[in-house]
């Protein structure tokens, strides 16, 4: 195509731009507004339930021919460029940097966010539970491995509430320095990547040696500098390290997936669209667990995640971690948590939070 024919188009696209540019700025003095009255009542910046309707929003009301889930990242990214004209948030995930943690935060708060990444998932929530951050990012399970058990167990004793979900599509690669496996002893990964790798690894690489590490991350620095490491890891931790992909999607189940709680004081609002976190606990009695969980049904309460650890305490035999579909301010589930608190020798409400996109 010529570029005379090009030229009236890129016009086109610059008034767009001119307009779109205007519009953003008004709506980012509309945000400010909304900053000075929050700051007036000190109430909390980030509302996860109001951007999750946002979001909503503008996939109803795609016009096309973009794909919603191509506008939805694009507010995201807008709003959490208002948000940091009220307030910049600070996040702190399980790091280092480029690690799926990382994405989650973005996924969650868009880029306009100050990013703390901690050395472990206690690390995060200590960083939460002082205030050194506003909030925390930590996995809490994952489509092929289950349950993050040392999440599970901070959940329990924490002061802090969910307040929000991420479910991110989780791919894998190997990745070197060379872009070849040539001279490589050992692939490096951290021990969920490589168990999500396990079958593929069997059948392409049986004979060379796998390394546990701290995180994928830590993989990918590892293999930058060493010639004879191969790392397992998200291609954007590759990036940061400059490795080059051997082969892609590598995991075992191409649906993979690890969901994020965002942990942290606030008290999320219902969204019209939530999730409810409990952990709950009885004692080991015959019909115990079904009688527990009958108010869940009695209210017409559906559950959608139901996993038990055991209780290391002594006094009981498991925690049950319960999911369930709606918020605790709804009515009928406010009826079936005070009937369940009641058959329960241990209760404890997680949060209420919008479900994930
Ligand atoms: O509606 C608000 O409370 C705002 O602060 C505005 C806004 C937005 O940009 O739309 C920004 C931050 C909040 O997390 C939610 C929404």
């Amino acid at each position: 195509m010529s570029d005379e024919k090009l030229t009236p188009l890129r016009a086109r696209i610059d008034a767009i731009d001119a307009q779109i540019l205007a519009l953003l700025g008004e709506r980012a003095g509309v945000a400010q507004e909304v900053g000075h009255i929050k700051a007036e009542t000190n109430a909390p910046v980030f509302r996860p339930e109001r951007e999750m309707q946002v979001l909503r929003n503008v996939a109803e009301r795609n016009p096309g021919p973009l794909a919603d889930g191509d506008v939805q990242t694009i507010f995201r990214e807008i709003m959490s460029a208002c948000r940091a004209l009220e307030k910049r948030v600070t996040v702190a995930y399980l790091g280092p940097v480029g690690t799926f943690s990382e994405q989650a935060v973005y996924q969650q708060f868009g880029h306009a966010v100050d990013g703390m990444p901690c050395a472990s998932i206690d690390e995060v929530f200590r960083a939460a539970e002082a205030g050194t951050a506003d909030f925390g990012v930590v996995p809490v399970e994952n489509s092929t491995e289950g349950a993050i058990n040392r999440t599970l167990d901070l959940l329990l004793q924490t002061p802090l509430t969910i307040s929000g979900e991420v479910s991110l599509p989780v791919h894998h690669s190997l990745m070197t320095a060379s872009g070849t496996m040539a001279g490589v002893e050992r692939i490096c990964a951290h021990p969920q990547a490589l168990a999500q790798c396990q079958a593929w690894l069997n059948q392409h690489y049986p004979a060379v040696a796998r390394q546990p590490v701290s995180s994928n991350g830590e993989a990918a620095r590892m293999a930058a500098e060493d010639g004879t490491v191969a790392a397992i890891a998200g291609e954007i931790a590759g990036e940061k390290h400059g490795l080059q992909v051997v082969s892609a999607h590598i995991q075992d189940d191409p649906h993979n997936r690890t969901r994020f709680a965002v942990i942290g004081r606030l008290r999320t609002s219902p969204s019209g669209h939530d999730h409810t976190s409990l952990v709950l606990s009885v004692a080991n009695k015959a019909g115990a667990v079904y009688n527990l969980l009958a108010p869940l049904a009695k209210h017409g309460v559906s559950m959608t995640r139901f996993e038990s650890r055991p209780a290391r305490m002594g006094t009981w035999e498991y925690y049950f971690y319960v999911d369930v579909e709606g918020h605790s301010d709804d009515e009928r589930m406010a009826r079936a948590l005070v009937e369940l608190k009641e058959n329960a020798a241990f209760f404890k409400v997680l949060g209420s939070y919008p479900c994930s996109l």
